[in-house]
């Protein structure tokens, strides 16, 4: 196995509280792994170890065997991007948005981006304040995407949106996964794990409960989650 991220004995600790309790797990190369579990259980906070938007207070974590600290944060952030809860656009215009990690990016790349991610290039010129939520989803992963990142880290990305657009962008995530790309995400949702992730990752108040694929991952099966 290529492991992309290695996560060695990590822990969080703020003040009182122990967020992650020392998580020892390797995330595979090219797989779509689901970060699973009750809420508070840890989730985004691991999630965010994955680009430095969060430090360990305890153990270290890899990328390809390398410390995260020895990576530059600006580069480091190039090459594990990350789509969040809420969609946020920073620019007036959709294609001024896809172009905000990439200034060069040409109208024909912008619209091969929107055709990834199930938008009509039609979109290009559409102002930003006009997309539905899940429009504005999709227009921050293909910004993210512009970027060629090697990992796309995701948080909880489709609790905000419609059945129609969750299940776009659900595609996306494994078209992408299929296409070769390493793809970690925060789901609270059982059913989406299995509909989407190769493995899941199980975490219940900050501690590792298992980790495999999913098919094999007993908290993810049945409806009782
Ligand atoms: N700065 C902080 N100080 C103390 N506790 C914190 C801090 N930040 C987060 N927490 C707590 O850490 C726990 C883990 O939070 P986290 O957001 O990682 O959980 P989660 O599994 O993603 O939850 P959810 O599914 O509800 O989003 C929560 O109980 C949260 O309240």
């Amino acid at each position: 196995m290529v492991a992309v991220f290695t996560l060695e004995e990590v822990s969080v600790r703020r003040g009182q509280a122990l967020l992650l309790d020392s998580v020892g797990i390797e995330i595979r190369a090219g797989s779509c792994t689901a970060l699973v579990g009750p809420s508070g259980a840890g989730k985004s906070t691991l999630l965010r170890l994955l680009n430095r938007l969060g430090e360990p207070t305890g153990g270290r974590v890899l990328l390809h065997g390398r410390p995260l600290p020895e990576f530059d944060v600006l580069a480091l952030r190039r090459r594990v991007g990350l789509v969040a809860q809420a969609p946020t656009l920073l620019t007036e215009r959709v294609l001024d948005d896809l172009r905000v990690g990439r200034q060069e990016l040409t109208e024909d790349e912008a619209a091969k981006l929107l055709e990834r991610v199930g938008l009509p290039d039609s979109m290009l010129e559409r102002p930003t304040a006009g997309l539905s939520g899940g429009e504005a989803q999709r227009v921050c992963l293909a910004r993210t995407l512009a970027v060629k990142p090697e990992v796309l880290l995701a948080d909880e990305s489709t609790s905000a949106l419609d059945p129609a657009s969750t299940a776009a962008v659900e595609a996306v995530f494994k078209q992408l996964a299929a296409d070769g790309m390493t793809v970690v995400l925060v789901s609270h949702d059982a059913a989406q794990a299995r509909r989407i992730a190769d493995e899941a990752v199980v975490l219940t108040a900050g501690r590792l409960v298992e980790h495999g694929p999913v098919a094999q991952v007993a908290y993810l099966q049945g409806d009782a989650v």
